[in-house]
């Protein structure tokens, strides 16, 4: 392989992805480089995370070598790695040695939610020494237990949480893994200070975790915004035509030769979006709610079932963030009213009217809205908890 040119991506800079450890602690079945994370694989995360840094050695373990080529193919170099990280870096650096990378950034796997800032002070520091790392500053007391309870606190003064990437000077670094002895070190710092490399430690971050156990899957997703509970509900309604001069539909009192028969006002546009709430909570319907049969919902609003309906949504920490209404009528004709009633529905909800779409069609005079015998309305509703 040529060496690098200084037109290179990332003058002279290179990257080392460790992939190669069994991920037990974390459980899953599958190494956790391997496992989803918010629909895209962890270790794609992470590589996507240098992308554009300088060209990347990605190290395997053996078993996993050739098992997934599309996440290869986002590699420049793939060699296995050894039974200790350690020996996985070292199979990466000396991998890179034949491209003569200047300096090199040295990242787990396993975190794959690397700030760009982070990678950026890492690269940025080495423009004034041999060695930096992120460091995230402690901000709980330290204890050290013994049998259960606490034995000592010790202080937490200059203590910082070891995160990577840890970036090197090449040559400095390949030759410190190269001349370390005794038991593997826990990282690259610890190899580079081993050798008398000074390390300057710059800004951490609390997204940079390293996914460890199996908690640490649900906190990625957390911080990734993948942890949605978002609900579609749907709902439907008729009411007959009485005699009459208006009807009410979606908040709006419309002046017409009939009105609509039923126990409240009647609104089959809001009992319909009312019920598409309770479905998405999983909470009934409207009948449940307000049942036909208590004589003080006779002729009420149906404003207060859609009120309650939304206000159940906010006290489970749901926020309503769609809804969609459709009158099936040949007549009134809806669409001279629609912006008032999407009006009046995101008033009752108390949610921005640009969430409320309300629609009408005929049903080409079949059934009993073609005939003109009532109003049959249905809706959705998209409720989300972030
Ligand atoms: N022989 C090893 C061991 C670890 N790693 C990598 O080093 C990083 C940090 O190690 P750790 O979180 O301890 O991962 P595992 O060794 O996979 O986890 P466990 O100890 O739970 O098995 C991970 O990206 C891991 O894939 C590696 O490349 N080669
Ligand atoms: C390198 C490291 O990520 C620094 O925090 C960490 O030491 C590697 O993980 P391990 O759990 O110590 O193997």
């Amino acid at each position: 392989m040529p060496p690098m040119t200084p037109t290179s991506r990332a003058e002279g800079l290179a990257i080392v992805i460790v992939a190669a450890g069994r991920g037990l602690r974390a459980g899953g079945g599958l190494p956790k480089q391997w496992r989803d994370l918010g629909g895209r694989m962890v270790l794609a995360r992470t590589i996507e995370a240098f992308a554009g840094f300088g060209p990347i050695c990605l190290v395997l373990h053996p078993e996993a070598m050739g098992r997934y080529p599309a996440v290869e193919a986002m590699a420049e170099l793939v060699v296995p790695g050894g039974a200790e990280r350690a020996h996985s870096v070292r199979a990466g650096l000396e991998a890179l040695a034949p491209l003569a990378p200047d300096r090199v950034l040295i990242h787990d796997a396993a975190r794959p939610l690397v700030p760009r800032e982070t990678i950026e002070a890492v690269i940025a520091a080495l423009d004034h020494g041999l060695a930096a790392a992120p460091g995230l500053v402690l901000t709980d007391a330290l204890w050290r237990v013994e049998a259960g309870a606490v034995a000592e606190a010790p202080s937490r003064e200059g203590l910082v949480r070891a995160q990577t990437p840890q970036g090197f000077d090449f040559k400095a670094i390949l030759a410190a893994h190269q001349a370390h002895e005794g038991p593997p070190a826990a990282d690259d710092v610890a190899v580079a200070r081993a050798a008398g490399l000074a390390v300057k430690v710059v800004p951490g971050h609390e997204n940079n975790l390293k996914i460890t156990d199996a908690q640490d899957f649900i906190r990625a997703e957390r911080i990734l915004g993948c942890d949605m509970d978002v609900r579609t509900g749907n709902g439907f309604d008729v009411h007959a035509f009485e005699p009459g001069e208006s009807l009410w539909l979606c908040g709006v009192e419309i002046a017409h030769d009939r009105g609509l028969k039923g126990h409240s006002d009647a609104d089959v546009g809001m009992h319909a979006l009312t019920d598409a709430i309770y479905g998405a909570l999983a909470h009934g319907d409207i009948g449940q709610h307000f049942p036909p049969s208590d004589p003080q919902w006779k002729g009420a609003r149906s404003e207060i079932f859609l009120a309650h309906a939304a206000d159940l949504a906010r006290v489970e920490g749901f926020a309503i963030t769609h809804c969609d209404v459709t009158l099936i009528c040949e007549r009134p004709k809806i669409g001279p009213h629609a912006e008032a009633m999407r009006a009046e529905l995101a008033r009752i909800m108390q949610i921005e009217p640009g969430r409320v779409s309300v629609k009408a069609t005929t049903s080409e005079r079949l059934g009993f809205p073609g005939r003109e015998e009532g109003i049959a309305a249905m809706a959705t509703a998209t409720l989300v908890k972030a």
